[in-house]
Order: structure tokens, then sequence, then C-alpha cells
């Protein structure tokens, strides 16, 4: 499958799919990153891979419905077949998603519908919860809380900040996005409404529902 993958700062998740593909893991390409900031280290990460990124910032077009327009282009014309926002920071409206129906998934640092939008891991914290964890979804109009692929529970420490949690549910996030592209690379996602199965996959164990079988 060709990935387009849409970022907006350090880029990690990006890096866990770049290692995947270049371990055999994956045998996805990325065709193109697109990131809606200049100085996301994401970019970095391309350049040290030699993968194809371009710029595209929100503040260049008139309107949101351009700026997705622009992204939409250059993704069709890499022949993007799922696009996986990893850390992208811009909520996505009608424009962009009914170029690609039920082909855009995201990575969330929460257990949604638990802990929607921005700073996730911070609302966790704030909240008092003993178990948060991470979602891979499909990306629909409504924000965090599209039909749901992969989830992985993390445990909330007493001790716990910000950066520890984060960390923490990064490095599940850092597994739970490759299995799923995986899967859907597979043609073994199956989308019913909001139910989804992964056909052959294990569930009902935690910490990762269904369980992963290559990260
Ligand atoms: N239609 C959707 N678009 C996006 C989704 C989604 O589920 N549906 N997921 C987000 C990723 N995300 C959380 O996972 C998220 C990203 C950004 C925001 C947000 O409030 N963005 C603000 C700008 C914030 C900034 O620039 O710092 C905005 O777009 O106005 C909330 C959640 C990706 N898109
Ligand atoms: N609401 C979206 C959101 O909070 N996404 C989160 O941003 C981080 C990006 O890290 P990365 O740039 O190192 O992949 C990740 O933790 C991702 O789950």
């Amino acid at each position: 499958m060709n990935l387009g993958v849409l970022v907006s700062g350090r880029g990690s998740n990006l890096q866990a799919i770049i290692d995947a593909i270049e371990s055999g893991k994956l045998q996805d390409r990325i065709s193109i990153v697109i990131s809606n900031r200049e100085k996301a280290y994401a970019i970095e990460r391309c350049k040290k891979h030699s993968i194809p990124y371009v710029v595209i910032k929100r503040k260049d077009f008139p309107s949101r419905e351009e700026f997705e327009r622009a992204m939409v282009d250059i993704l069709k014309e890499r022949g993007v077949e799922l696009v996986v926002l990893a850390g992208f920071m811009s909520i996505l409206t009608k424009t962009f998603l009914s170029a690609f129906p039920m082909k855009v998934i995201n990575i969330h640092p929460s257990l949604i519908p638990a802990f929607q939008g921005l700073n996730a891991q911070k609302q966790a914290l704030e909240y008092g919860a003993k178990i948060t964890g991470c979602t891979v979804h499909f990306v629909t109009e409504e924000l965090d809380n599209g039909p749901v692929i992969v989830q992985a529970c993390v445990p909330v420490l007493d001790t716990d900040t910000e950066e520890s949690l984060s960390e923490r549910i990064l490095s599940y996030e850092h597994r739970i996005l490759p299995q799923a592209i995986k899967w859907i690379s597979q043609g073994r996602v199956k989308v019913e409404g909001r139910i989804v199965k992964v056909e052959g996959a294990k569930y009902g164990t935690l910490p990762v529902n269904p369980s992963l079988e290559d990260f």
C-alpha cells in the first residue's frame, strides 16, 4: 500500500512506521509525508531516510477548505491509498475526508472516546485516571471518535507527570500504529458502521485489544 503520512511535530510515530518498513515488518511504502509545520522534527526524519516530504501550512491558504484541497491533490498525485495522521494537529473536514472515504486513520493518546482533543495525557492526569492508553481509529468528521481498530491500555502511576505518562503511552503507540497499518494492508480490517473487526485477530486479552501479532 502507498502511505501518505501527515505530521506536525516530533514524528516518533512516523519513525515507528519507517522502522517497521525498513525492518521488513511492513511491506508498504511512504509515498509522501506532509507537515503543516515548517520546523517539525519529523522533517529531519524524512531527510535522514530519503522520504519525500512537503510542508503545507494552513496560514498560506485563504480557507481551511483550500488548505485541505492542496493536501488532497498531492496525496492523490502520489497515489496514496491510506492516509495516516501521526501527530497531525489540524482538524480535517469533509473536504479532505470525502476524498479518502474510510482511508484515513489516526493515532490518539487515550482510550477514545475518553479524553478527546488536545493534551489527552494531561486530561487523564487531571481527571485522576488510573488507566488510560492509546487508540488507532478511522477518522471521521467527528473529533477523536471514529471506528476503533485497536487500543492499548496504559497504567497511570501516582508519580506520573505529563511527560512520563506521554512517554509510556508512546511506547504502545509505536506498536499499535504499524500493526493497524499492517492489518489494513492485509485486507483484514472490516468496518460495519461503527464496528471494526480485524479478521483472525485475537480479541479479549489486555493490555492490547485485539492482541498484536507483529509488533
Ligand atoms: N475530523 C477529524 N480530524 C482530525 C482528527 C479526528 O479524529 N477527526 N484527529 C486529529 C488528531 N487530534 C487528536 O488525535 C487532534 C488534532 C488537533 C486538534 C485541534 O484542536 N486542532 C486545532 C489547532 C491546534 C493547533 O494548531 O495546535 C484546530 O485544528 O483548530 C484536536 C485533536 C487530527 N484531525
Ligand atoms: N490529538 C492528537 C494527539 O495528541 N496526537 C499525539 O501527538 C503525539 C505525536 O507524537 P509524534 O509526533 O512523536 O508521533 C502522539 O502522542 C500522538 O498520539
